[in-house]
């Protein structure tokens, strides 16, 4: 089977690549890229004309729910979504029921995306047993089962040793620590983000401060241990700070950011919608913008989904006893198109380094390229394509989205992984 993705802008950060080409596809790998590129009977030409060809999108922090909570989403489901909205390849967190802290649970993740995923999937080990944070996990199993990294995400690691034995025994394996960063005694169960909506809401607020202490909590012991620390959804001024001191001392510590944290302020919380409801919560227009501008520099790595889907009796609660997390995958891209680079505020470039090459780099995962020779995992994007976001026809089990009925440009066109053709106009393909 070949393909030719004929005529698109072909932007490729890890070779420094941006010109209007033809991409040929044949069997799982890139055969070629360059101008006018023959085809045979056999080839699938698709006309990209007007439209971003880039390496494959990867969201490196996804919640699948599976094994345990497959009525929010599936493994098929879950990978169908991140196909629909343009990925390649996801990593996993560890928050299923049983926890992934163990090689069964890793091993059956990866045999059931293997068997029935659409995409690539990563799971992640939980750091660990049960992600209590008392008692590490079995680090070296999980690892050779198949882990990429270890996280506790849904939770933190709240005792500080925990999180320095981590980060000392990953430099073994060089994998990285992802750290959920909240202090739950700072925390002490808000809702939403501490300031002035908060008050007039009268809900309970989670300071920026109980993010802020933890991270700069794990950068200490990052640079005590020399482990790699990787910081998962930022969502205040206060942490980049942190983030560009630690950075311009050169401690091992990278970060992402989410679409809702960069798109959605606590002002959206003012008519109690639960699906605005997430953990850490969305912050001031000062965060916001802080956000923006460390993404657009680089202080901030990659971007990433923080996909965390729930069903509709889980969010049609009161405010203060939903569970946190928007649905993300299949909103992700157009979001971040629309809003920061149609209005010249992040470089189509910028973008696919942070949602491509840098979580394969962060996760030592393959992909993030579109060198000749390597795999075909591919992503097209239409900047001129507008739709408006429909939670109805998500394959995402998790209808939980806040931008329901929102108007929005540079949906993704095509997904090819491992040269096959997953998904075409929105439409998923096995
Ligand atoms: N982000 C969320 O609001 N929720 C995530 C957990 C997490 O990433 O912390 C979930 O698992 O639902
Ligand atoms: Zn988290």
């Amino acid at each position: 089977m070949k393909i030719l993705l004929r005529g698109g802008r072909v932007i490729d950060p890890s070779q420094a690549l941006d010109m209007v080409a033809d991409v040929l596809v044949s069997g799982d790998r890139i055969a070629a890229i360059g101008q006018d590129l023959e085809t045979d009977r056999e080839t699938k030409v698709i006309d990209v004309g007007g439209c971003i060809v880039a390496p494959g999108f990867i969201d490196m922090h996804v919640h699948l729910r599976e094994p345990g909570y497959e009525q929010k989403e599936t493994i098929a489901t879950g990978t169908r979504a991140a196909a629909a909205g343009g990925f390649t390849a996801v990593a996993c967190m560890p928050n299923t029921q049983p926890v992934a802290d163990s090689p069964a649970v890793i091993a059956y993740i990866r045999e059931k995306a293997r068997a029935i995923g659409v995409v690539h999937v990563y799971p992640i080990g939980a750091l660990s047993k049960g992600s209590q944070g008392e008692e590490l996990a079995e680090i070296r199993d999980l690892v050779e089962a198949g882990a990429v990294a270890l996280s506790d995400d849904g939770n933190p690691v709240m005792n500080a040793e925990v999180m320095r034995r981590a980060l000392e025994y990953t430099r073994l394996f060089n994998i990285p620590v992802i750290s959920h960063c909240e202090d739950l005694n700072l925390a002490a169960g808000g809702v939403m983000h501490e300031g002035f909506i908060s008050t007039i809401l009268g809900l309970r607020g989670i300071p920026a401060a109980a993010e802020e202490v933890m991270v700069a909590r794990d950068i200490i012991l990052a640079e005590l241990t020399g482990g790699k620390l990787h910081l998962a959804h930022l969502s205040s001024a206060g942490s980049l700070r942190i983030l560009q001191e630690a950075k311009s001392r050169g401690i091992k510590v990278t970060a992402e950011v989410t679409p809702h944290h960069l798109c959605l302020t606590d002002e959206a919380v003012e008519g109690y919608d639960t699906n605005t409801k997430v953990n850490p919560p969305l912050r001031s227009e000062e965060d916001r913008q802080a956000l923006e501008e460390a993404l657009r520099e680089g202080l901030v790595d990659a971007l990433a989904t923080d996909h965390a889907p729930h069903t509709e009796e889980d969010k049609d609660v009161e405010y203060d006893v939903a569970p946190f997390g928007i649905s993300g995958l299949e909103t992700a891209i157009p979001l971040v198109v629309t809003r920061l680079v149609e209005t010249g505020r992040l470089s189509w470039e910028r973008l696919i380094e942070a949602w491509s090459c840098q979580p394969a780099s962060i996760l030592n995962i393959p992909g993030g390229t579109l060198k000749e020779g390597g795999i075909a995992d591919i992503t097209v994007i239409a900047p001129d394509w507008e739709k408006e976001v429909d939670v109805n026809t998500f394959y995402s089990l998790g209808k939980n989205s806040p931008f329901q009925g929102l108007k929005l440009k540079g949906w993704p066109l095509v997904t090819i992984v491992a040269g096959r053709l997953v998904m075409e106009k929105g439409q998923v393909l096995l």
